[in-house]
Formats: C-alpha cells, sequence, structure tokens
C-alpha cells in the first residue's frame, strides 16, 4: 500500500505540472441545460499520482475529457486548466492535439477505439513513435518489441505484425499503456487503465505505472471506481460524487478520516469485498485491516 504523499516542504519550490480551477461542464439539449461537472479544482506536481475514484457517472472522465478539449460542441466548458502557462480550457484545437499524445499522454478507457482496425499493431505504433520522438525505423522497431515485453505481452514481434480485431481487449489495452509510457509525458491520464486486464497481470502493470513515476518524474492522473488499484498507484486522492469533489487527500486520510458519507460507502464496500476474498482463502473470518 503506497501512503506517501509530497510534503507540504517538498510542494513548496515546485510548480504543478497541472492547475484544474473550478471546471464546470454542462451539456446542453433543446434548451435545457443539465450540469455535469461542479466546480472541480485539482493540482498534480511532477513525480505525484492522483487518484479519481467515484462511482460511475460520477464525473471523473467527463473532467479530463473537459480539460484535455475532446468534448463535443454539445457541451459547454469553463474554467482554468493551467499546463505549461497555457490554458487548456481556452487552447484550440490544433494546440490541444499537438499537446496531446506528447506532453500530455491519455489511456482512455476503451482501447479498441484507439487503434485503426486497418492496420497492424506495429505500423500504428511506428507512426505514432515516427510523430513524437525523433527515433528511427529500427530504434522504433527495438522499443516496440520492448514495450510489449514490459507490459507482458508475448510473442511480441508476432504481435506486432497482428490488426488490433486479432487481440483481446485486455491486449490492446495494455499496448496503449506502454505507448503512452514510452513518449515519456509530464503529464499521462490514464481512465480506467487496468479494468480489462486480469489481477496477476494488473499488479504488474501498476507496478510500471509506480516506476514511471517515480524514474520520469512523471505527473499521473489516475482515474478508477477501484479504491485497491488506487492504494497502490495514488499518492492523493480526490473523490468524486454526481459531478462534484466530496473528498481529498491521501489514502490514509480518505481511509479513516473521510467525512463524505458517499466516500465512507465506497470504503466500506471494499473493506466488506476484502473480507469476503480473505475468508474464500483462509476459510475463515478475518478482520479487514486495510
Ligand atoms: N456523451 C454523453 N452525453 C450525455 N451525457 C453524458 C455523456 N457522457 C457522460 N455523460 C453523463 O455525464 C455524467 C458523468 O459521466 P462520466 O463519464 O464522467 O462518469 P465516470 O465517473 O467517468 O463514470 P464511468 O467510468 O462509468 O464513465 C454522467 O451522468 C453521464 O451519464
Amino acid at each position: 500500500m503506497r501512503t506517501e504523499t509530497l510534503s507540504v516542504e517538498e510542494r513548496a519550490g515546485q510548480k504543478p505540472v497541472v492547475r484544474v480551477e473550478d471546471l464546470r461542464v454542462s451539456l446542453k439539449k433543446r434548451h435545457k441545460q443539465t450540469e455535469l461537472v461542479k466546480e472541480v479544482s485539482f493540482e498534480v506536481y511532477p513525480g505525484e499520482c492522483l487518484g479519481i475514484l467515484g462511482e460511475s457517472g460520477s464525473g471523473k472522465s467527463m473532467s479530463v475529457k473537459a480539460m484535455l478539449g475532446i468534448l463535443d460542441k454539445n457541451f459547454a466548458v469553463s474554467g482554468n486548466a493551467w499546463f505549461e502557462e497555457k490554458n487548456l480550457i481556452k487552447e484550440s484545437k490544433e494546440t490541444l492535439r499537438s499537446i496531446r499524445g506528447s506532453k500530455i499522454a491519455v489511456v482512455l478507457q476503451n482501447p479498441m477505439t484507439c487503434f485503426d482496425p486497418l492496420y497492424r499493431i506495429g505500423n500504428q505504433m511506428a507512426e505514432t513513435f515516427a510523430t513524437h520522438t525523433d527515433w528511427k525505423k529500427e530504434e522504433i522497431f527495438r522499443r516496440s518489441v520492448e514495450i510489449l515485453e514490459r507490459m507482458k505481452i508475448r510473442n511480441p514481434e508476432e504481435v506486432l505484425a497482428k490488426y488490433p480485431h486479432q487481440l483481446s481487449g485486455g491486449m490492446l489495452q495494455r499496448i496503449m499503456i506502454g505507448i503512452a509510457m514510452a513518449l515519456k509525458p509530464a503529464l499521462l491520464i490514464a481512465d480506467e487503465p487496468t479494468t480489462a486486464i486480469d489481477a496477476i497481470t494488473q499488479h504488474e502493470i501498476l507496478e510500471e505505472f509506480i516506476r514511471i513515476k517515480q524514474e520520469h518524474q512523471t505527473a499521473m492522473i489516475f482515474i478508477t471506481h477501484d479504491l485497491g488499484a488506487i492504494s497502490r498507484v495514488a499518492d492523493r486522492l480526490i473523490v468524486m460524487n454526481s459531478g462534484e469533489v466530496v473528498d481529498r487527500g491521501d489514502f490514509q486520510h480518505i481511509l479513516h478520516h473521510a467525512s463524505d458519507s458517499y466516500t465512507r460507502l465506497l470504503v466500506e464496500k471494499r473493506a466488506e469485498v476484502m473480507k469476503k476474498y480473505r475468508e474464500s482463502i483462509h476459510g475463515h473470518q478475518e478482520v479487514c485491516h486495510d
């Protein structure tokens, strides 16, 4: 369980990689405006992972999509998202496109939609790396093989020759994570990155997130409804409910001192699952400590 957080002193001299202020998203539909995200604010420092926790529909994805400028014109977005002196909310589509994929890498929920069905995986990786790095052809191939190996994909050379539909959702998700990490972005955003991945591989992939964060001082935003996954990777958490941030703090705070009733419910649900899991493994009742 990771609980270490940048201390106030450590943060004092540092500038956040991203600072989101009063982010709001509403959906315009036939003269009606529905607020989906309300007054969301957070910042992420170099080498730090911010976890965004909340159940399905709580506004986690909507918040990062708004900040990345990937919502369509049916959504009205306001507030600020400062990244390298630029306010992402106010930047042009072109500027945002060039920032995404190089300085900000994103792993979104549905990996199938991130790959072009008509091109082999290796060609798509090569194109991404040719656009965003200065690697030459041989280096791109060598690194692509290494990335798949790191992501625990067997027979990487064969996989590079395959089309997306020939691979499982979990494999595509791992490839997406590998590509995002290889770009060594200043900010890595991962939305439910390990949902389609089996438990053992998930453990190893989470270790990769931790390694990248520590070795390259990458700032990360890790979105999930899984308290277990987030407890390992995130240094600080915000909890969302109905489009709002209802709690914030490090994992221990969320676990033991969360004041919000919704957050307590999430924690209790996790404790219940852990208790059942332990009972099934050990065949007797144990008190859950985490
Ligand atoms: N394309 C869309 N059109 C209209 N409403 C949407 C759309 N996408 C999401 N919403 C609504 O916005 C709210 C926030 O959704 P969001 O996708 O951010 O939730 P989430 O916390 O990321 O959950 P999940 O992990 O299930 O996506 C929800 O009420 C959802 O129904």
